[in-house]
């Protein structure tokens, strides 16, 4: 199972003021926290998902990335906690589980973000590092499911609370269904979990754990296929499967929580009014600016003539941002180049002391 670095979160539902608001905290928009931090400026990060690390987490956390230099080889997880580490003098603050939908300009020239969840974001600078876009939850081909969206049927947890005490029924069998077994086991009054085989697409410590929980009876697996729903006014009361054992049945739930993977679409930030090129955005290759004064974008988000969607490539473009949105929020302040070894501050916090201690 993958583990991450606890993060410095904010609850949503809140106003924040800072210098520079990040869209995206996959790999580069963790490093751009970095590279900001280098020149004094302070960042806040917003991402749909319950955990940083982007496609790197999400899509491939046990895959081995190559072609980091001077890394010969480190997975997507584990790449994501070395840069929380690197980020982590920075001190940024995370809002998880929410999604940037909205864009406007303050009154006096600043951008204001806003969440899905409320939370509000001003600042002189934003960062789209937001990559292919939203992860979009592959919805299960089941005959009137849209009903009972929302109210009991869901494709993400966006916060766990919600289903204490709750009988959940759990469908799939990636890392997302394995990882929510096991974290919601604790809290619900009943929990089951379905997959259409035995053979599961998690991490093997997962599954270990999944079938240990089961073989003790404290969750109950089928392997099975769900074919219907049962309930009113979106109220679910049962699920319906089909197993080549036991034909089909019923399995009574308030709650399914459907895991049949992701895709990727470009979601609210194609509304921002900011030029697209071929479904991403346009930026120039100097400081990765957009059409729009102040908002940058970089990662595989970022269009411009000869781009390679790399993780490489994206830490380039985090470093020539970083100097660019510098003067937003420092006008008229002078940006003198300088080396990791000019900035005492980090040093002390990474190695102890600074050259002039
Ligand atoms: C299977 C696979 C293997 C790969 N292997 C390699 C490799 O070996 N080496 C390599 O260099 N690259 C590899 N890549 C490509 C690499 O993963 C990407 O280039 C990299 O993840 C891009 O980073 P990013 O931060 O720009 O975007 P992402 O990693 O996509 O992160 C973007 C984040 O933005 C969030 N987001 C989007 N829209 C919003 C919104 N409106 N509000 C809030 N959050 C939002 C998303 O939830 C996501 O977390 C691989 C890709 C895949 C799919």
């Amino acid at each position: 199972m993958t583990r991450l670095k606890e993060v410095r979160s904010a609850p949503p539902g809140e106003t924040h003021e800072t210098d520079a608001v990040i869209i995206g905290a996959g790999p580069v928009g963790l490093f751009a926290v970095f590279e900001l931090g280098l020149l004094g400026v302070r960042a806040h990060l917003i991402d749909i998902l319950d955990k940083p690390g982007g496609q790197c987490v999400e899509l491939y956390p046990e895959k081995p990335i190559l072609d980091i230099p001077a890394i010969p080889v480190v997975t997507g997880a584990e790449l994501t906690e070395r840069l929380l580490q690197q980020i982590d003098p920075f001190e940024p603050v995370f809002h998880l589980n929410e999604m940037a939908d909205s864009l406007e300009r303050t009154d006096d020239g600043k951008w204001r973000i806003s969440t899905d969840l409320g939370t509000t974001i001003v600042a002189p600078v934003v960062v789209i590092a937001a990559g292919g876009g939203s992860f979009t939850p592959k919805k299960p081909p089941i005959p009137g499911i849209e009903a009972f969206e929302g109210k009991s049927v869901f494709y993400a947890v966006r916060q766990r609370e919600m289903f204490r005490e709750r009988t959940i029924v759990i469908a799939g069998g990636g890392d997302s269904a394995l990882d929510w077994t096991l974290n919601l086991q604790p809290i619900a009054r009943k929990l089951t979990l379905v997959h259409r085989r035995e053979e599961f697409r998690a991490a093997p410590d997962s599954v270990e754990k999944m079938k240990a929980l089961a073989e003790a009876g404290a969750i109950d697996f089928h392997v099975a296929q769900i074919t219907g729903l049962e309930g009113k006014d979106g109220v679910l009361s049962a699920v319906r499967v089909q197993s080549a054992g036991r034909g089909e049945y019923a399995i009574s739930c308030e709650n399914l929580l459907a895991f049949y993977g992701l895709t990727m679409k470009l979601g609210p930030i194609a509304e921002f009014g900011i030029d697209l090129a071929e479904n991403r955005i346009a930026v120039d290759t100097e400081k990765f600016e957009t059409s729009t004064p102040g908002i940058f974008c970089i990662g595989d988000m970022a269009h411009y003539p000869g781009k390679l969607k790399l993780i490489l490539s994206g830490f380039h473009e985090a470093a020539l941002m970083a100097h660019g949105a510098f003067h937003y929020v420092f006008p008229g302040r002078k940006l003198k180049f300088q080396h990791t070894t000019s900035a005492k501050d980090l040093q002390r916090k990474v190695v102890g002391s600074a050259p002039e201690d």
